[in-house]
């Protein structure tokens, strides 16, 4: 990696801690050590599978398992690489914006509406993709700004290793409910194409101290299960948990309704995504979520985050699994049966981006 001094924005050393005031309301989220779930400690997993039935979010505690230190350094270098990206000129960060159904590329800022006034988004986004990364660049199907290219190494690993973790949840998930694990698997092969992707995001520091900006509004992942790491506060959960499939209702806005996910040194933050929900008709929750910048002093820098996406196969269509756990009938209706992972991802987003789900 370059020199820690070329670098300007993402200076974790420096950040001040996240303001413990009653101002600013938190999770009281479980924290599970990655080392323990991958013993196969009982009790470790049983409070695992209770955080993805309540809020669906969790910590996750990485020293110890060799795969968590693989996350926890990769996340610092690819927000070094991230700052790189957004540094380009806006004119050749347009060339890479999404194409056809795959998200992939690069999202600028003010896309998407974040409320009922169509105020826009204050975030940009660089997703790389998974498909691509673990591929040689002969193989490639589009084109990769130079900074993701000479990281290639970086982001296959790291995609290789969020995606590894996260089927090691979802197999422990599975088993508890009664699932073959084996559905699970087949559903998410790591080289079948999939909108799998390491998400770079950066957000402005705050403009006010009343903090009217959205960096990215309110909704639940679209994938199976998200590996997200941050440094300073901004991610927000909604104060009520969610089992509603594809649930983007900007909904009541109000601050209090909203609860702070306070970063957590040494952890990432694990949730779970609408085809959890679909998979197992509703039992384990996708937690509703947004982004805001940063409370108190913290909103001062830049925020930057990392964020990985493990989602079903493109062909994979969204439907309850059969185990003993997952109740019989549709409890979301008819919403999103029959149609194939990369459809109803590509709906979702189109939705988010548009709001015209209000
Ligand atoms: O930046 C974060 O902390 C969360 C980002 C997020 O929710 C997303 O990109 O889906
Ligand atoms: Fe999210």
């Amino acid at each position: 990696m370059p020199h820690a001094e070329d670098y300007t924005e993402f200076t974790p050393d420096q950040y001040p801690s996240f303001p413990s005031s009653p101002d600013f309301p938190t999770i009281d989220l479980e924290t599970v050590s990655l080392k323990k779930i991958q013993e196969n400690d009982p009790a470790e997993q049983d409070r695992m599978f209770d955080a993805c039935k309540n809020w669906g979010f969790f910590y996750l505690e990485l020293p110890g398992s060799e795969q968590g230190e693989v996350i926890k350094k990769g996340a610092d270098d690819a927000c070094r690489v991230a700052e790189k990206v957004f540094q380009l000129p806006l004119e050749e960060k347009m060339e890479y914006t999404f194409t056809g159904k795959q998200l992939w590329g690069y999202k600028k800022i003010g896309q998407t509406q974040v409320d009922k006034n169509k105020t826009m988004d204050t975030a940009e986004f660089f997703n790389v993709a998974k498909n691509e990364m673990i591929l040689p660049p002969s193989q490639w199907t589009r084109k990769w700004p130079k900074p993701v290219v000479e990281h290639q190494s970086l982001f296959a690993e790291y995609s290789t290793t969020a995606h590894s973790i996260g089927l090691q949840i979802l197999e422990i998930l599975a088993r508890k409910l009664g699932i073959d694990p084996e559905e699970i698997h087949e559903r998410h092969r790591l080289e079948k194409m999939a909108g799998d992707h390491v998400r770079l995001t950066r957000g402005p520091p705050r403009k006010s101290v009343e903090m009217p900006e959205i960096q990215t509004p309110a909704h639940t992942d679209f994938g199976t299960i998200t590996i997200l790491m941050n440094w300073l506060g901004g991610l927000q959960v909604y104060g009520s948990p969610n089992h509603i499939l594809g649930n983007l209702d900007f909904a009541d806005d109000t601050t209090s309704s909203w609860l702070w996910v306070k970063p957590k040194p040494n952890c990432a933050i694990v949730n779970l995504g609408d085809a959890a929900v679909k998979f197992t008709n509703g039992v384990l929750c996708s937690g509703r979520h947004r982004v805001v910048p940063s409370p108190g002093e913290q909103g001062k820098w830049p925020r930057y985050s990392v964020v990985y996406f493990v989602r079903p196969n493109d062909e994979c269509k969204l439907k309850a699994l059969k185990g003993e756990g997952v109740p019989e009938g549709d409890v979301d209706g008819e919403e999103g049966e029959g149609v194939n992972a990369q459809e109803w991802i590509f709906r979702q987003a189109e939705r988010l981006r548009t709001g015209v789900y209000n």
